[in-house]
């Protein structure tokens, strides 16, 4: 028998300690794909208006999850609930809602954005006044409104995603379930999309899952759950996360890391991790042992950096792999 995995989870400080309602709670959830088991006892929870991120390399389960949530796929092991009601018995009330934007294009091009819009509204019993105003909002606050007369097979890719993301808010939903919704976006986009996305959270209380790859959105959201090959591996705000790497980042590269790595060992009692065809250490005191590294092999570094930890190293310290490597593995 398998033991459920708990993801190692930073401890909150005394001001974050406060009943707050969950959204969304994850209960061991496991799914296989034949012989590929692509998620593996995942457990964790969404607060009330909160922006929680599922961070992983391409492959991590990110989008499995995501579509067990939206209710997509059936709960094979485990449960999930939204809004206290669970999925697997509240399908069809979990989905009014919910407003889910998927990776997946879902746009009909012959349609101009206004049509695409108006069809989402009416598949939701949104008309007349009421479906005017929110699709004159969802395209003022997407800036589309210029081009809500264009065929959709027109738009570029960003301004597709856009209308993509109109699309799923159009309901007004309670949760708003976000897969890479930054996928395709320039930065100016990419920024007024997490304007919006705040703005959704703090004046209508919305709860935001997004799951994303990049360390730069990952860095927008409050809480962020790290999924590497279906399980959690680390759960906390961006600056936890960080907080528990230890210290200094050290990446020492040399034309033989096996030899530097065992003198290293040996000589200050410390073993480097070999990550990319470098070496890497966390040490409190990242500059001293910089210095004492480089007196004490010479012949052997042939250059350290140091920096304080980012999510990346965070996802290194605990996996042993680099993002994009991560990726490879798959
Ligand atoms: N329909 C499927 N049949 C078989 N295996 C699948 C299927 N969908 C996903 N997988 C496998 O399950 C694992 C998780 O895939 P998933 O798409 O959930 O990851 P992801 O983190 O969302 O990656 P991506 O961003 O590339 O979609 C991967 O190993 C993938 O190959």
């Amino acid at each position: 028998m398998t033991l459920p995995k708990t993801p190692k989870t930073v401890m909150p400080n005394n001001s974050q300690i406060q009943e707050t309602a969950s959204q969304i709670r994850v209960n061991e959830i496991s799914h296989r794909y034949g012989e590929r088991l692509a998620l593996n006892q995942l457990s964790f929870e969404v607060r009330s208006s909160e922006i929680f991120g599922l961070l992983g390399p391409n492959g991590g389960g990110k989008t499995t999850l995501f579509r067990l949530l939206s209710t997509l796929l059936p709960i094979q092991s485990g449960s999930a609930s939204i809004a206290e009601l669970d999925l697997a018995t509240h399908a069809r009330q979990i989905r009014t809602l919910i407003g889910v934007t998927f990776q997946s294009p879902s746009l009909d091009g012959k349609l101009t954005v206004q049509e695409n819009l108006k069809h989402q509204a009416h598949l939701y019993g949104i008309s007349g006044a009421l479906m005017r105003e929110r699709i004159q909002s969802a395209l003022q606050h997407l800036g589309l409104t210029d081009r809500k007369h264009d065929l959709a097979e027109s738009l570029s890719g960003g301004l597709k995603r856009r209308v993509e993301i109109a699309k799923g808010l159009l309901h007004s939903p309670q949760v708003l379930l976000l897969d890479e919704p930054s996928t395709g976006l320039d930065p100016g986009a990419r920024h007024d999309l997490w304007k919006y996305l705040k703005q959704l959270q703090h004046e209508e209380s919305v709860t935001i899952l997004i799951t994303t790859h990049l360390m730069e959105e990952a860095e927008h959201c409050d809480r962020l759950g790290i999924l590497h090959q279906g399980e959690l591996v680390a759960l906390g705000t961006p600056d936890e996360l960080r907080a528990s790497v230890g210290g200094d980042c050290l990446t020492i590269h040399s034309d033989d890391l096996e030899q530097l790595s065992q003198q290293i060992s040996a000589k200050f009692g410390v073993t480097p991790q070999t990550v990319n065809h470098s070496l890497r250490l966390e040490h409190p005191r990242g500059h001293e042992l910089l210095k004492d590294l480089i007196d004490a092999f010479p012949e052997l570094v042939t250059s350290v950096s140091l920096g304080k930890p980012t999510l990346e190293d965070v996802f290194i310290h605990e996996t042993g792999h680099q993002f994009w490597q991560a990726e490879e593995l798959v």
